[in-house]
């Protein structure tokens, strides 16, 4: 493919100044070094425009451009593989894969996604979302490429942070041990989106830090520059160097498992990346090559922050603060609440799997940080971790975002479930997400808590109710508890509706609506909106959705004969199909019936009002399905 590059002007100097963006190609294989280090700078001055403007993940990004340039300078990602880890660090690549423009719509309704999605871009090998499975993913790939005798190349790209989870030494056992030819790229900032835990990163800091190591390599490098770096020389002493690292170091555990391990080498040096890339693309065999990157490289605020930068809302480039004051919201209310039981109750835990913030914990941490675990990116052993320490007395809650959870699914049932242990899970970002999109929403654990032998899962519609319920999840209730809530703050409804079950908001003889959580407030829209046309409904809200309560439900389609269930999780196993089937089994036979919810399809990303109104569940489109109800059948 050629280069196309029509905007470069000689600078005066001999040099060539890149104008413009929009007029690189992906492909990037005829720039020379120091057009590839310009391009760096105006990638990053574009990512911090565009982010500033739409919101998304910017440290991650900041810190991989390099990475990302010296990939597209030996490879050509239309037919070479490149799988992103998260994928949330992807944006110079959509950047030089023809959606430049397109970084204005990032991640709103009807623009392209914060992360890779091949619907967008052939370019885009996989979608993205979850950590740790990208080297899994790479093999698949590689395996494929073998079995069908194709001739590409398979990257990973993969953080430190994903390297805390499981999966990913699943994927690299047994790439190690393939002998496939692919290349995992570490991406090894220290940084999750808090500090990298647990003692791979430790491994990884030992690595960097050996410093006979360090000078050995200093001196190596020195030599290697002034050597014509033709591939046999580099192989040659490239042995050698491995031969004295070896001596001095412990082996690194990727060599150990069957990788060529190249590195630790400087992330942010275009030019040497771009070298060792193009080696480990001779190599023929598992390479690992391990890159040390600033998180949030060439913003002075995302350097300095890069935990507020990891993801963030609008913000001014000059001072880097928020354009819109941060909103108070469940978490921040579910880890003052903790704060407050702890500081009663010593046996209260808390654990988090690296989204100690986004989960409402810092203060927590800080306070009782005897008492709190990061477990690093790793739901499945967070939720078996749980399970031993309340096997053993002490009160844990697991706080989780809900989509992050079915990561734990089997641990769920086999090693909580099964012994009726009391562990509280902590399900933030319950529903509807936005702007994360189908990866993130957390509208599957409705229907798979509900499948747990022993499990209760309760729903807050407010604050207040999140305030009790979690002191019920404690001390009112035993086994299992789910305490699911949404992303954000709270709507119209901020009652504390009393007791558990289902009770009662509103009463009309026309029709039922059931709901719950924050669902509530279309469904009281709906009601008010239909109560000026005259039809009168009964709300039901549901504060408990597993075990159902169902006799105010009964009660109420006994008098109205018609119901209509609202709630943003998935068709299967929703909560209107088991009223429906209790009702059926009650002997009750309704005029007209309607579950609305998200039927059997991925939502896409967009504010949750457009995503609600997409998908027929913002108080408007409700009232219109009402009306539906009512007008079907005769009383
Ligand atoms: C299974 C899962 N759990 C949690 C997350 C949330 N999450 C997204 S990025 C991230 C940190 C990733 O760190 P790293 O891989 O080192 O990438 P970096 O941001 O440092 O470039 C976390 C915890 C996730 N995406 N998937
Ligand atoms: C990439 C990722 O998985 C997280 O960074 C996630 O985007 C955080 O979401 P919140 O913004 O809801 O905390
Ligand atoms: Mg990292």
């Amino acid at each position: 493919m050629a280069l196309a590059i029509s905007g470069r002007k000689d600078s005066g100097t001999g040099g060539v100044t890149i104008l413009s963006l929009d007029e690189l190609s992906d492909d990037l294989s005829a720039l020379s070094d120091s057009e590839a280090a310009e391009v760096c700078t105006l990638l990053r001055a574009r990512l911090i425009d565009t982010v500033s403007r739409t919101g998304g993940h910017l440290a991650s990004s900041l810190g991989a451009v390099e990475i990302i340039v010296a990939i597209h300078r030996v490879f050509n990602t239309g037919v070479d593989r490149l799988v992103f880890d998260v994928g949330h660090q992807c944006y110079a690549h959509k950047i030089l894969t023809g959606r430049n423009a397109a970084m204005e719509t990032l991640r709103s309704f009807g623009g392209i996604a914060g992360f890779p999605k091949p619907s967008e871009s052939a370019c885009d090998a996989f979608i993205a979302g979850h950590a740790s499975n990208s080297v899994s993913v790479a093999v698949g790939m590689a395996r494929a490429r073998t079995l069908q005798k194709k001739n590409y190349q398979v990257l990973a790209l993969i953080g430190d942070g994903a390297l805390s989870g499981g999966l990913a030494y699943e994927g690299l056992s047994d790439a190690g041990n393939s002998g496939e030819p692919l290349i995992v790229i570490l991406n090894d900032n220290g940084m999750s989106i808090t500090k990298s835990v647990g003692g791979v990163a430790e491994h990884l800091a030992h690595q960097r830090l050996k410093p006979q190591y360090l000078r050995f390599k200093k001196g190596y490098r020195k030599a290697m520059n002034v050597l014509p770096l033709g591939g046999h020389i580099y192989r040659v002493t490239h042995k050698i160097k491995t031969a004295v690292k070896e001596t001095l170091l412990p082996c690194s555990l990727f060599e150990d498992m069957g990788f060529t391990y190249l590195g630790p080498v400087d992330g942010h040096d275009v030019k040497g990346l771009t070298r060792l890339l193009r080696y480990a693309k001779d190599l023929q065999g598992p390479v690992l090559l391990h890159v040390r990157t600033v998180k949030g490289k060439g913003y002075i605020h995302a350097e300095r922050n890069p935990d507020r930068f990891h993801g963030v809302g609008r913000f001014c480039v000059e001072t880097g603060q928020p354009i819109q004051p941060p909103q108070r919201n469940f978490s921040a209310v579910f880890g003052e609440t903790l704060c407050m039981l702890a500081e009663q109750d010593d046996r209260i835990c808390a654990i988090t799997a690296a989204m100690q913030g986004g989960t409402g914990l810092d203060r927590f941490a800080q306070r009782f940080s005897e008492r709190f675990f990061d477990v690093g990116i790793a739901e499945g052993h967070a939720t078996a971790m749980a399970a031993g320490m309340a096997k053993q007395g002490m009160r844990p809650v697991f706080a989780v975002y809900s989509s992050f959870l079915q990561r734990a699914y089997d641990m769920l049932i086999h090693d909580v479930a099964l012994q009726k242990l009391h562990v509280v899970l902590a399900v933030d970002r319950a529903g509807l997400v936005g702007e994360d999109g189908e990866t993130h929403h957390g509208v599957f654990d409705a229907a798979f808590l509900d499948t747990v032998p022993g499990m209760t899962v309760l729903c807050p519609s407010s604050f207040a109710e999140l305030r009790r319920m979690i002191r019920q999840a404690f001390y009112e209730l035993d086994g299992p508890v789910a305490i699911r809530y949404a992303r954000g703050g709270e709507g119209e409804y901020r009652e504390d509706s009393g007791p558990m079950g289902s009770v009662c908001l509103r009463s009309g003889d026309d029709l039922t609506l059931v709901s719950y959580g924050m669902m509530i407030n279309p469904v009281l829209e709906c009601a008010r909106r239909l109560e000026e046309e005259g039809i009168q409904s009964d709300i039901v809200k549901l504060n408990t959705i597993t075990p159902l309560e169902m006799e105010p439900i009964l009660r109420s389609v006994r008098k109205t004969g018609r119901l209509l269930v609202a709630e943003d999780v998935i068709e299967a196993n929703c909560v209107g199909q088991r009223i429906a089937a209790a009702i059926l089994q009650a002997g009750i036979s309704l005029r007209s019936m309607e579950l609305v919810n998200l039927g059997r399809r991925f939502v896409t990303h967009g504010t949750v009002p457009q995503l609600q109104k997409l998908c027929g569940l913002d108080g408007m489109s409700l009232r219109e399905k009402a009306k539906e109800v009512c007008s079907r059948g005769e009383r």
